[in-house]
């Protein structure tokens, strides 16, 4: 809590020292209140009246308050800010004493002399007493609810962190002062709240959803058990979900039977949709029908992180990491070789489309080798949003259970891709089709990145789609259109462009044709294949015709080239390496980095070639060969697209120059991954030039670092939240002279979970570190 200023009031007077009152006089206490009051000024205090005077004495006994009453009257002088923490339905009593004794000025005008505040969890009935004692709503009232709270009562209890990171929301109305709000505002912020304001009505409303239903609930299952013939043993053996689930219920009942009295028909309204949500879920168990069962318990059981993720609009891991540590850095020590036989995660365009496809598949899908990165997880609790039960998933495993193709229902609310621009691209063309709204949202890199590119091409297709300014996200896409297919002659190599074409040529009228300028990953054409969907091809040209159906079929995800490259690399450029990298997928749309390495001298051979669930894959065995310098053939970038941070990192460890051209795609992922990588290169001392479409490196062999066998010097780099750059850095170090610390790693787990324990497994001298952020 350092750092927090306390409020600048003469005297505090909190009514009613409770749990509540007395944890708000120590979080004050504790944020340093009263501080040095300024000269003359008389003196600062925190006072308290409590109709029990052993809570009084308690509280200043603990030195939270300097003094106190059991009367209300007396202690009215003199205070400036007034805080009702008494129970909603005592609030009546203390409102009249308060308007009798305070001259009627003292709680009017532009800035009030008295501010009152109240701690009430329901804040109509409150509004109502303040009208029926003042006659008003006094300029000074400023009514409010922190949302924090425990199961225990009394000023023995009180917690100065009671508060901390809560949320506290004010809900002043037209009448109220804004220095008024202002104060209240200062006193929470002090004790660490975060204060937000609504209206009194949509107050009670959300309430009754997050808090009331729920207390109710537990008290009623609580007592529905406590009165049943065997309650001893059901309580003998009552076990943690059971304790979990009714902790709740041993909150204090008076306090209760008021909000439930003060909130009726918000309450009653809630439990009308509990009661509905209820019968829904005993209508699948009597029916045994269990998909209808898997998806509202899939969907709950991942609802709350999810929901979390999007309202702070953060990867999952980065949000986590923030909460709980704080930001996520690597630290890569010099030198280092790299040995060993590994599998890395499963890829992640494949990943994507098996969900996709999965959901809009009659049958069941089995998924094998599924990637549990952040963004292909994304993708699954999207669908899992849109209705679709999904299993898993566990270790790779996922079963999809499909809706065929017009089976999604329409989400609740916007559709979190996270950092993923593939799923936000493909979700685009998947949605145009549907007969619902959505919107998609993601992390704030993805909200940086173009999607005129899909919006464009599918209002051509009919597709209603509002995007934010310059074609960023959100997308909103209207439901319900008439979608026509089209011939589309891509602007950019762009499977996400392409994929995002065929998959809304699934709905549309007629054919849809998709014309690359160069061949781009072609997963979505296998898959759907696949899938028995017939895709045709014809030199640059593919298209489909709209209107069939996919049928479930089972998807083994090879690992992913691109995750392997950081491996591929690091062997690469590392003397005295020798691994292997297994099942890795090897599509030819997708080797670009295979042919580039070998053009640069490396040692590379595919063994064990063969084909998984259509797709090729081989396991790749690497040694250690000396890397030249070359001209990356143009042809070459889109099949390695991915790849090139890494690449890079190879380029600087090479003799000679390295030329890439026709790359400017690098510049809207999910950094721009030119200048990301050039700012890098030139900390660690390497020596390049910045071209629009791509960069010049040159290599520096071994000879030229700081230290002997070193290639460059080490430093300290920014990822800029780029899970490659992350890892491209990482790999840097074996040929590194010092150390290089890599900021802002979180994201590493879009991609690639796990990936510092596989690189020190084989060898890498990496560690993981996070730096605390202060809000
Ligand atoms: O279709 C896909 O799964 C992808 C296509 C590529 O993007 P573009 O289509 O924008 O080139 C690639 O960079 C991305 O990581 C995944
Ligand atoms: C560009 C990438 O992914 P996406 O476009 O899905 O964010 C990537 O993984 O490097």
């Amino acid at each position: 809590m350092g750092g927090t200023t306390p409020p600048n009031e003469a005297r505090i007077l909190i009514v009613g020292l409770g749990l509540i009152g007395g944890s708000l006089a120590a979080a004050l206490r504790a944020a340093g209140f009263p501080g040095t009051p300024a000269e003359g000024s008389g003196p600062v205090e925190i006072i308290a009246c409590d109709p029990d005077r052993s809570e009084i004495e308690r509280g200043i006994e603990m030195g939270l308050i300097d003094s106190g009453d059991t009367r209300l009257t007396p202690l009215v002088e003199g205070a400036t800010l007034i805080v009702l923490a008494v129970p909603v339905l005592a609030m009546r009593g203390v409102m009249a004493e308060l308007a009798a004794a305070l001259p009627p000025e003292a709680l009017e005008g532009d800035s009030p002399r008295v501010a009152i505040t109240d701690v009430g969890s329901t804040k109509a009935a409150v509004r109502d007493c303040a009208l029926a004692a003042f006659g008003r709503l006094p300029a000074g009232l400023v009514l409010g609810h922190p949302i924090a709270g425990s199961e225990k009562s009394g000023v023995a209890a009180a917690d100065p962190r009671l508060y901390v990171n809560h949320k506290v929301i004010l809900t002043p109305a037209g009448e109220t002062a804004p220095a008024a709000v202002a104060r209240v505002k200062a006193m929470w912020c002090a004790c660490g709240a975060d204060v937000l304001q609504m209206d009194v009505d949509r107050h009670d409303q959300v309430l009754a959803r997050t808090s009331h239903l729920p207390h109710l609930l537990a008290f009623s299952l609580v007592d529905t058990l406590a009165r049943q013939d065997e309650r001893l043993e059901i309580f003998r053996y009552a076990a943690g979900g059971f304790r979990d689930f009714t902790r709740i219920a041993g909150s204090d009942p008076v306090m209760w039977r008021d909000i439930f009295t003060a909130n009726r028909d918000a309450v009653l309204a809630s439990l009308d949709d509990f009661e509905a949500g209820l019968g829904r879920l005993r209508r699948a168990v009597e029916a045994g029908d269990g998909d209808a069962m898997l998806s509202i318990f899939d969907r709950a059981s991942h609802a709350r992180h999810y929901f979390d993720t999007l309202l702070n609009q953060t990867s999952y891991q980065a949000e986590y990491q923030m909460q709980e540590q704080g930001r996520l850095t690597f630290r890569a020590a010099p030198g280092g070789r790299v040995a060993g036989r590994i599998r890395v995660p499963g890829d992640k365009s494949i990943s994507h489309r098996s969900i996709m496809l999965g959901a809009l598949a009659e049958g069941i899908t089995e998924v094998k080798g599924f990637l549990e990165g952040e963004d292909s997880l994304a993708t699954l609790q999207a669908f899992r949003e849109m209705g679709v039960a999904i299993e898993g998933p566990h270790q790779g495993r996922v079963i999809v259970h499909g809706v065929g193709m017009h089976g999604l229902k329409a989400p609740s609310g916007p559709l979190y891709v996270g950092n993923a621009g593939t799923a936000m691209r493909l979700f685009a063309g998947l949605l145009a089709g549907q007969a619902f709204d959505t919107e998609l949202i993601g992390d704030a890199s993805l909200t940086k990145r173009p999607m005129g590119r899909v919006a464009d091409p599918l209002r051509l297709m009919g597709a209603k789609i509002d995007t934010a300014e310059g074609g960023r996200p959100p997308l909103k896409i209207h439901g319900g259109q008439a979608l026509k297919g089209i011939t589309y002659d891509m602007p950019m190599a762009s499977a996400q462009v392409k994929s995002c074409l065929l998959l809304a040529g699934l709905y549309a009228e007629g054919e849809t044709r998709v014309r690359e300028p160069a061949p781009t990953r072609d997963h979505t054409e296998r898959m759907l294949a696949g899938f028995g969907y017939e895709v045709q091809r014809e030199g640059d040209t593919c298209w489909l015709r709209g209107g069939g159906k996919l049928t479930a079929a089972p998807i083994d995800v090879p690992s992913d080239i691109s995750s392997a490259t950081f491996f591929l690399v690091a062997a690469a450029i590392t003397p005295g390496s020798n691994l292997v990298l297994e099942h890795v997928g090897i599509n030819p749309t997708r080797i670009g980095v295979i042919n580039i390495l070998k053009l640069m001298g490396a040692d590379l051979r595919l063994t064990n070639e063969r084909e998984v669930g259509g797709e090729p894959v081989a396991d790749l065995h690497i040694r250690y060969a000396p890397l030249k310098g070359i001209d990356i053939p143009v042809d070459q970038v889109p099949l390695a697209i991915d790849e090139f941070p890494a690449l890079f990192i190879a380029a600087a460890c090479a003799n000679g120059t390295t030329r890439l051209r026709g790359a400017e795609e690098l510049r809207v992922k999910e950094s721009d991954r030119i200048q990301a990588m050039a700012d890098g290169l030139a900390t660690l001392g390497v020596e390049h030039t910045v071209r629009e479409d791509g960069i010049d490196i040159v290599g520096s062999g071994k000879n030229s670092g700081k230290a002997k066998g070193a290639s460059y010097g080490g430093g300290r780099i920014d990822s800029l939240g780029d899970h490659r750059i992350a890892m491209a850095f990482t790999v840097a170090a074996l040929r590194a002279g010092a150390e290089i610390v890599i900021d802002d790693c979180a994201n590493v787990a879009t991609s690639f979970p796990g990936f510092t324990e596989l690189a020190r497994a084989v060898g890498l001298r990496v560690s993981e570190e996070t730096q605390e952020v202060r809000a």
